[in-house]
């Protein structure tokens, strides 16, 4: 497959702040690549060096191979953290708004029905919910029907079920075959959207791969569980442990003689979690931090 996007070397400082340092990565078509990283991390300032909003201190980014031309804008769509909606229209006014800035516009009735929203098209903007607003301006990023669409933290302040939602939008659009580039904060969304995450930490990419693939490499093994109150059991089977909210988690290499010896101390099956590694266990086994901290 070809590389949809080059990113080589991509460097912004703000002030004395090095925000973004010498990332680079390759993108390629009909991918979902996502930045995972902390807050500051520098998701943001490398989302819209890429998008053409701000302009890179250092580095190249080529799209198909080329450096981005004025037409690179009229083929990629951008879903924006926080995107002012001009006051007293309704949905289906705001996409007209939009449209009228591309050429080839898709039909306004298409993007609410992609969208969701068709039920909403005579809703003033200001009245949707968090998860109705994130539709629209998913709605209107997908307005030029684009090859390459950035989502910048797109569920970010979602309750649980908008996310989900949204999750499902965005799976239709890369099943549409479009290249799909996002930023979270959050671990359970990188891993169910993305084909490869970049982990990015103080400006820098640390990691990529796919999810399972940096998991498999940096922390194989399945972590083990129980309850903080037989902490003292484990330091008598010799177990050492980490204290997780209450319990105490060890990493363990063989799980089924663990169990065992664990039921022949006396714990029943239901006092042990089982649980495999995470992305934000992997986070903190890369840089020592939490993603949440
Ligand atoms: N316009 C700016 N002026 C000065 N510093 C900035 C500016 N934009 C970003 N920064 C700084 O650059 C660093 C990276 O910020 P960025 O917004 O890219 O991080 P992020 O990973 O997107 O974080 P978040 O998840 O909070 O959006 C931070 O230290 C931030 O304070």
């Amino acid at each position: 497959m070809v590389d949809i996007l080059q990113v080589r070397r991509l460097t912004k400082r703000f002030d004395n702040k090095v925000a973004v340092d010498g990332i680079s990565f390759s993108l390629k078509g009909g991918q979902c690549f996502g930045l995972l990283g902390p807050n500051g991390a520098g998701k943001t300032t490398t989302i819209e060096m890429l998008e053409g909003v701000l302009a890179p201190d250092e580095g190249e980014i080529l799209f198909h191979g080329k450096p981005r031309s004025s037409t690179f804008r009229q083929l990629i769509g951008i879903q924006f953290q926080n995107t002012a909606l001009q006051e007293r229209l309704n949905v289906l006014e705001t996409l007209k708004l939009f449209s009228r800035l591309y050429e080839s516009p898709l039909p306004e009735r298409e993007l609410l029905q992609r969208c969701q929203l068709d039920e909403l098209a005579e809703q003033d903007t200001h009245k949707l919910s968090g998860g109705q607003r994130q539709r629209l301006l998913l709605a209107i990023a997908l307005i030029n029907d684009p090859q390459l669409l950035f989502l910048d933290e797109p569920t970010t302040g979602l309750d649980p079920q908008a996310r989900l939602n949204f999750w499902k939008l965005v799976e239709q659009i890369k099943a549409s075959g479009k290249t799909v580039l996002l930023t979270t904060h959050y671990m359970d969304e990188a891993h169910y959207l993305c084909d490869e995450i970049g982990i990015v930490d103080q400006g820098q990419l640390i990691a990529r791969d796919t999810p399972q693939n940096l998991l498999d490499q940096h922390i194989p093994g399945i972590y083990l569980s129980v309850s903080a109150d037989y902490e003292p059991l484990l330091d008598t089977l010799g177990i050492g442990c980490e204290h997780q909210y209450g319990w105490c988690r060890w990493k363990s290499n063989n799980v089924k003689a663990q169990i065992e010896q664990l039921q022949q101390a006396g714990l029943q099956l239901g006092d042990i979690q089982i649980q495999r590694p995470n992305l934000d266990d992997l986070f903190l086994n890369l840089t020592g931090r939490s993603l949440r901290s």
